[in-house]
């Protein structure tokens, strides 16, 4: 897959300021406490195109504000801004990727097959991913379902026969493949004593807590060692969350009620979403109103994505852009 940078998180003025003045109240406004999403089915796995992948679709229509769903990490590991070859950090997202194996095979060889590939894990057949597909790949989540997916035999394929697996790859492939994908799929989530985790690009953690799926907390006792050295931020991975797809920002404000990006996130627990209970989930949030089928997006917020994007907004400028030149 195409080089992608980490997910960083996006927020708007008026969303920013609506959550200072609230924390500098001591309690948020009633009208700003919002509430849990619903538990049901609320997204679907879908495969994009063979190119993109996975995305996350909405299995039910959304109205601008609501939380869609909330989830648990499935791993994390420590945090490195440059993803630099750092043995320490490099060790504990590759800790954590070893011990999510075992714990989780078929979810992160279903979700994440190249990853899969390049530690020797040929593709799964069709029925097995399907399966995972429909309901384990939402093992994690906290409030929300997962609802069937709409992947075909077909689809499946051409996007797997991509991925050749390695042969006996060393120690050193397993490493390297683990830090490209953690560059390309986690959530930096930053580190520190403050436990109230603010929305999208204040998100923090409590890191001497330690709930959640083993991997996770392998992977944080790694961290831990190594704290005082290295970044105190860690970076998150999610079964769900992880496969969003990014959508750029429209050039013009006006245009941001109907296009670009229609989701936000939060991680952590914060005065304005109490329902976000672990110091690690996350809370996937309706910018604008969404209807059922749609693609849910958000802005990776990063200048170099490392990948050509070919999002929705995009796409309208080139057609612009072509219109202009004819
Ligand atoms: C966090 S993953 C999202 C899930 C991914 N589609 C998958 O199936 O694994 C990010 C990767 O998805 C692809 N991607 C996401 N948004 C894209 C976009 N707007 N245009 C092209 N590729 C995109 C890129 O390959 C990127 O490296």
């Amino acid at each position: 897959m195409a080089d992608t940078p980490e997910i960083t998180p996006e927020i708007t003025p008026a969303e920013s300021s609506e959550g200072f003045d609230a924390l500098k109240q001591g309690k948020p406004p009633a009208e700003a406490l919002s509430p849990a999403p619903l538990d049901e089915p609320a997204v679907r796995v879908g495969l994009v195109n063979p190119a993109i992948g996975y995305g996350l679709f909405a299995a039910r229509d959304f109205s601008k504000g609501e939380f869609i769903f909330t989830e648990a990490p499935l791993m994390s590991g420590l945090f490195n801004e440059t993803y630099a070859e750092d043995g320490t950090l490099i060790h504990s997202q590759h800790q954590s990727y070893r011990a999510a194996l075992a714990d989780s095979r078929f979810e992160l060889n279903t979700a994440f097959p190249l990853l899969a590939a390049r530690n020797g894990f040929p593709p799964l057949p069709f029925d097995t991913a399907q399966q995972v597909l429909n309901t384990t790949l939402g093992k994690n989540l906290v409030h929300g379902r997962l609802d069937t997916t709409t992947v075909s035999p077909g689809e499946y394929e051409s996007y797997v026969t991509r991925f050749t697996a390695a042969v006996n790859p060393s120690d050193e492939d397993s490493r390297r493949a683990a830090r490209e994908f953690f560059r390309h799929y986690a959530f930096q989530v930053q580190g520190g004593s403050n436990n109230n985790a603010k929305s999208s690009s204040n998100s923090s953690v409590e890191l001497a807590a330690i709930p959640g799926p083993s991997s996770v907390a392998a992977a944080a006792a790694v961290g831990l060692s190594a704290l005082g050295q290295h970044s105190t931020n860690e970076a998150c991975i999610y079964l769900l969350g992880s496969l969003i797809n990014h959508c750029c920002r429209p050039s013009s404000s006006s245009n941001i009620a109907t296009e670009g990006p229609n989701c936000g996130w939060r991680i952590g627990p914060s005065g304005l979403v109490k329902f976000i209970q672990g110091p690690r989930h996350i809370g996937v949030e309706a910018r604008r109103d969404i209807a059922a089928g749609e693609q849910l997006t958000w802005d990776y917020n990063k200048r170099d994505k490392g990948f050509i994007c070919v999002c929705e907004t995009c796409r309208r400028s080139w057609v612009g852009h072509y219109c202009k030149v004819l």
